[in-house]
Parts: C-alpha cells; sequence; structure tokens
C-alpha cells in the first residue's frame, strides 16, 4: 500500500513560492491502478514525483508497504528506489544502446549477478512481446515500441510499483490501447500497484479502478472510477467526464421539445431498455430518446440516457417515480416549461 500523508511540494522561482502539490492524503491500495487526473499545472507530475522521492516534499510522508521514504537517504533511499519502476511519455531510452542493452543496464545497475541477466532480459522481452527487437536500437522502433522496451526496463529490478506520467499521451489511440492491455496484463500478472497521471479520461476508464482528480496541487474528488463516473460531484470532475459520458444535445432541439426532459442513469446490470419500455406500456406517457450510449467502465455498464417524456402531469410523474423503484437515477432537467 502506498500512504501519502498531508504533502506539500513548494517550488522556489526566481521570484515567488509555487506551491506545486499542496497538502495531498491518498492511500493506494496494494496491486490497484490508480489514476489521478488533472490538467496541466495540477501538479499530478510533482506528486507523482515525490512518491519516489525524484522531489523530495518539502512537508508530509510517503510510505510505502509501511517504509518512510521520506526519511531514507543514500544506499537506503537508493534500494528502495529499486522497487519503484517508473515510465515516461518520452521514453528515455538510450539511443546509442541496444533494446537488450538499455534493459541490462538497469539489471547491472542494480548488481544483478552477470549470468542472470541474460535469462532476465528474455524473460522481460517476452513479457513485453518485443523478443525479435533483442538487438536494434530505439531509433528503429515505433512509439510504442519504445515504450515497451520503457516498461521492461521498469520491471527489470521486479518493482512492486510501477509509476506511469502520460505513459500514452504521445501515442496514438490503438498503439494507447495496446500498451493500456499491457499494463494491465502487468499489473494482473505480478501483482503490481500501478499509479498513472494522465490529462485523458479514456485512459482511466479503459484501466484503473481507483481515480483521484487535482487542481491546484489539490485532490478534489477520490473514489472508485465506476462512481465517480456514474456520479461525480466537483465541476471539473464533470467537465472530464464529459469527455467520456455525454450529455449535450444541441440547444436547437431542446428548444423544439415541449415534454419533459428527463436524464436516465442505469448502473451496473439494470436492463435500462427494457425498464424503459415497460414504463411506456404500463403508464400514458410517450417517450423520445434524444441521446443514449452505454459504457463499459471496468467491464461495468453505465447507461446514459437523455428522453423527452410526453403525456399528463400526473402520469409523468407516476412514471418517473417507477423507474426509480427500478434502481434507474432519474434527474428531471426541463419540465416542459
Ligand atoms: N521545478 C519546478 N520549479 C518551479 N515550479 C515548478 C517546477 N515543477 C513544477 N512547477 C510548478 O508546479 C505546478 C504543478 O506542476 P506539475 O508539472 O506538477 O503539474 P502537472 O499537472 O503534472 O502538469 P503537466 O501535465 O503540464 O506536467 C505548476 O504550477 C508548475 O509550474
Amino acid at each position: 500500500m502506498i500512504q501519502i500523508q498531508k504533502v506539500s511540494k513548494v517550488y522556489q522561482t526566481k521570484d515567488r513560492l509555487v506551491k506545486g502539490v499542496d497538502n495531498v492524503s491518498l492511500e493506494i491500495g496494494k496491486g490497484g491502478i490508480f489514476g489521478i487526473v488533472g490538467y496541466s499545472g495540477a501538479g499530478k507530475s510533482s506528486l507523482l514525483r515525490c512518491l519516489n522521492l525524484l522531489e523530495k516534499p518539502t512537508e508530509g510522508t510517503i510510505l510505502i508497504d509501511g517504509i518512510n521514504l521520506t526519511e531514507l537517504k543514500g544506499k537506503q533511499l537508493r534500494q528502495a528506489r529499486l522497487k519503484i519502476g517508473m515510465i515516461f511519455q518520452h521514453f528515455y531510452l538510450i539511443s546509442q544502446k541496444t533494446v537488450y542493452e538499455n534493459i541490462a543496464f538497469a539489471l547491472r545497475a542494480a548488481k544483478t549477478p552477470k549470468q542472470q541477466i541474460d535469462d532476465r532480459v528474455t524473460e522481460l522481452l517476452e513479457m513485453v512481446g518485443l523478443s525479435e527487437k533483442r538487438n536494434v536500437y530505439p531509433g528503429q522502433l515505433s512509439g510504442g515500441q519504445k515504450q515497451r522496451v520503457a516498461i521492461a526496463r521498469a520491471l527489470a529490478n521486479n518493482p512492486s510499483v510501477l509509476l506511469c506520467d502520460e505513459a500514452t499521451s504521445a501515442l496514438d489511440p490503438k498503439t494507447t490501447l495496446s500498451i493500456l492491455r499491457l499494463l494491465k496484463k502487468i499489473n494482473r500478472e505480478l501483482a503490481i500497484t500501478i499509479v498513472l497521471i494522465t490529462h485523458e479520461m479514456h485512459v482511466v476508464k479503459e484501466i484503473c479502478d481507483r481515480m483521484a482528480i487535482m487542481q491546484d496541487g489539490k485532490v478534489i474528488e477520490e473514489g472508485q472510477v465506476y462512481d465517480i463516473f456514474s456520479n461525480p460531484v466537483a465541476e471539473l470532475t464533470k467537465e472530464f467526464i464529459s469527455s467520456v459520458v455525454s450529455f449535450e444535445v444541441p440547444d436547437t432541439i431542446l428548444a423544439q421539445c415541449t415534454g419533459t426532459i428527463v436524464k436516465l442513469l442505469f448502473k451496473g446490470n439494470v436492463a435500462g431498455e427494457s425498464v424503459i419500455s415497460e414504463t411506456i406500456q404500463q403508464f400514458d406517457v410517450h417517450g423520445n430518446f434524444l441521446h443514449g450510449s452505454i459504457e463499459y467502465i471496468q467491464e461495468m455498464p453505465l447507461g446514459t440516457f437523455l428522453m423527452e417524456l410526453q403525456g399528463r402531469e400526473p402520469d409523468i410523474e407516476r412514471a418517473i417515480s417507477y423507474m426509480s423503484t427500478r434502481h434507474v437515477h432519474v434527474e428531471v432537467i426541463n419540465n416542459g416549461d
């Protein structure tokens, strides 16, 4: 488990102090994938770099599996850092070394016995699906392949934690997906805790189980990804969520609606469409779909529909309360006024 306790990071610039991280406390469970989301300048990188003491927190404590990293120095800190792998947006491979040598470099730095290095590099290349690229140079690889090498290097010394700093931001959508799947496989098969920072909600939706949203150095919302997607509280969180789950309907269409507009949220395995058709059959109301989608978050469906209900007001009210009893979250957006 990673415990971030009241951590702040203040930078001294030429003319002022900048608070990169402002009194953040978080607990990141062992074996999970935790996403930290925020716009540029929110403090994500500063916080991530505090986790392996690339940045020393100005205040607060970082504990990993009960060990207080902020108290360690010299050799002890170097040893603790070996258990924290890190990958970056721009890969940072050594261009003059082959794929093999880039990975072996991390093993030599950790004083791995010579005879074990070859086996370990072979195993790591297999894991990231790059066995045939063993002897090529980074310049001959695609972005996705470079990130796979960086992942193999980060895993070389069997870390318990992998930190990912915008690891897919330089990649196209298809390559992003393949890297996210690889991270998920590593998380499952090696039971490594992954902490990733990103400004892209679809990355979080794809692989994270918990998330935090940062703004101005602070964590403004935190929880299970599914709960945050289905019930975002902070305005900024709603803004981020809207890039994946959207209720945007053009004003021109809304202006033409004469009925009651309702937003319906179906969580988990509630069979949304059958609840809607039963409601329409049972009550004297008509329904028009204005918008609808089902997103899968951590393989759990989250259905969102925007509907216009037409009929007599008491019938509409009964229809809405019926849907609520069937575990549909109903919000009236506009009641035809
Ligand atoms: N070395 C530094 N010296 C001075 N200020 C810094 C330094 N590093 C970060 N900051 C400031 O701290 C704040 C948080 O920056 P940080 O890079 O952590 O944000 P971020 O959310 O990771 O953004 P980005 O995605 O653009 O990197 C910003 O105001 C930034 O200007």
